[in-house]
C-alpha cells in the first residue's frame, strides 16, 4: 500500500520458547527440551489488527502469550513501546500491565459465575487501584453496546455473544493500547461473529487499538486483519498485508490453509449489519 510508515508497537526478535518435555523424563539428568517457538521476528504495527493463523500446535497462543508476558521466552526479545519487555518480573511488568490485555476464548469458562457483570468488568480495575471503577465498568458496557442494564446479571442470563462483549468490556475497560484475542469468535455462530468483528473494528478505531487476532477461520482474518502471519511448526512461514498473503501466497504452507478452507467471494455486506439498539444485541 505504501504510505507513511506504522510505528511498530511490538518489535520482537529471534523469539524463542522451549519448555522441559514432561513426557519424555529420563531416568537421569535434566528433561529433554521441546522447542515451541523457534526464533520469529515480527513487527505488530501500532493501531492495527494482525492475524495470527497456523495449524492447531503451530505455536500461536504460545506467541501471544509471549507478547503479553504472561510467558517469559527463554530466547530472543520482545521489545513494547520501545521497551525491552522480555525479562521483567512481577514487579517490573506491573506498570506494563495495564496496556497488555487479553480476550478469553471461551467467555463461560472465563467470566466467574458467581459475580455480576459489573463486578467481572470492575474487578481488574479495582486491581489496578484505578479510581471510579464502578462508573468505568459502565462505560465500558456501554462502549460494547450492550448498556447498563446488564450490569447486575450473571454470565449464566447473557447469550454466548453477550457473555463475549462482558469479555471485551473487561479487556477494553483498563484503555489498553495492546489486546491479544485468541480465538474470541470460535464458538458463535456467523451472524453473531459477524457482529462481534464489526464491534472488534469500531474499539480498534476509536480507541487506536494494536490488536493480535489469533483464528482458525480465514475468512475473518480476511475481513479483520491488515496484516497477518502465518505459523507452522513454531516458525513464521509468511508474513505480510492480508490481501496480499492469501493473493499470492509465497509458501506452499499457505496456499494449503488457503486451499482448505473456502473463503466467500461474494457479498460480505451482511458482516455491516450491527444493531443499533442495545435490545437486539445476540
Ligand atoms: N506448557 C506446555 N508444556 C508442553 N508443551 C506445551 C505447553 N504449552 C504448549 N505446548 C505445546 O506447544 C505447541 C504449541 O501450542 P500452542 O497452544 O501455542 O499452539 P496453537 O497454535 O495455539 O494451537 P491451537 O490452535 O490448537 O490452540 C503444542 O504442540 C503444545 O502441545
Amino acid at each position: 500500500m505504501g504510505g507513511a510508515r506504522v510505528t511498530p508497537l511490538f518489535e520482537v526478535r529471534g523469539l524463542h520458547l522451549s519448555l522441559p518435555n514432561l513426557n519424555e523424563k529420563p531416568l537421569f539428568g535434566p528433561a529433554p527440551r521441546v522447542h515451541i517457538l523457534r526464533g520469529l521476528d515480527l513487527d505488530l504495527p501500532e493501531g492495527q489488527v494482525t492475524g495470527i493463523v497456523g495449524e492447531s500446535g503451530s505455536g500461536k497462543s504460545t506467541l501471544g502469550r509471549c507478547l503479553i508476558r504472561l510467558l517469559e521466552p527463554t530466547g530472543g526479545s520482545v521489545t513494547f513501546a520501545g521497551t525491552d519487555i522480555t525479562h521483567l518480573g512481577p514487579q517490573a511488568l506491573r506498570p506494563f500491565r495495564r496496556d497488555l490485555q487479553m480476550i478469553f476464548q471461551d467467555p463461560m469458562s472465563s467470566l466467574n459465575p458467581r459475580h455480576r457483570i459489573r463486578d467481572i468488568i470492575a474487578g481488574p480495575l479495582r486491581v489496578n487501584g484505578v479510581e471510579n471503577a464502578d462508573a468505568r465498568a459502565l462505560d465500558a458496557l456501554d462502549r460494547v453496546q450492550l448498556g447498563r442494564r446488564f450490569a447486575d446479571r450473571y454470565p449464566h442470563q447473557l447469550s454466548g455473544g453477550q457473555r463475549q462483549r462482558v469479555g471485551i468490556a473487561r479487556g477494553i475497560a483498563l484503555g489498553p493500547r495492546f489486546i491479544l484475542a485468541d480465538e474470541i469468535v470460535s464458538g458463535l455462530d456467523v451472524s453473531t461473529q459477524a457482529q462481534i468483528i464489526a464491534l472488534l473494528e469500531e474499539l480498534v478505531a476509536d480507541m487506536n487499538l494494536t490488536m493480535a487476532f489469533i483464528s482458525h477461520d480465514l475468512s475473518v482474518i480476511r475481513r479483520l486483519c491488515q496484516r497477518v502471519i502465518v505459523m507452522k511448526a513454531g516458525e513464521i512461514v509468511e508474513a505480510g498485508e492480508t490481501a496480499q498473503v492469501f493473493a499470492a501466497p509465497q509458501h506452499p504452507y499457505t496456499a494449503e490453509l488457503k486451499s482448505a478452507i473456502p473463503l466467500p467471494e461474494i457479498d460480505d455486506s451482511w458482516l455491516h449489519d450491527r444493531p443499533r439498539e442495545a435490545g437486539d444485541v445476540q
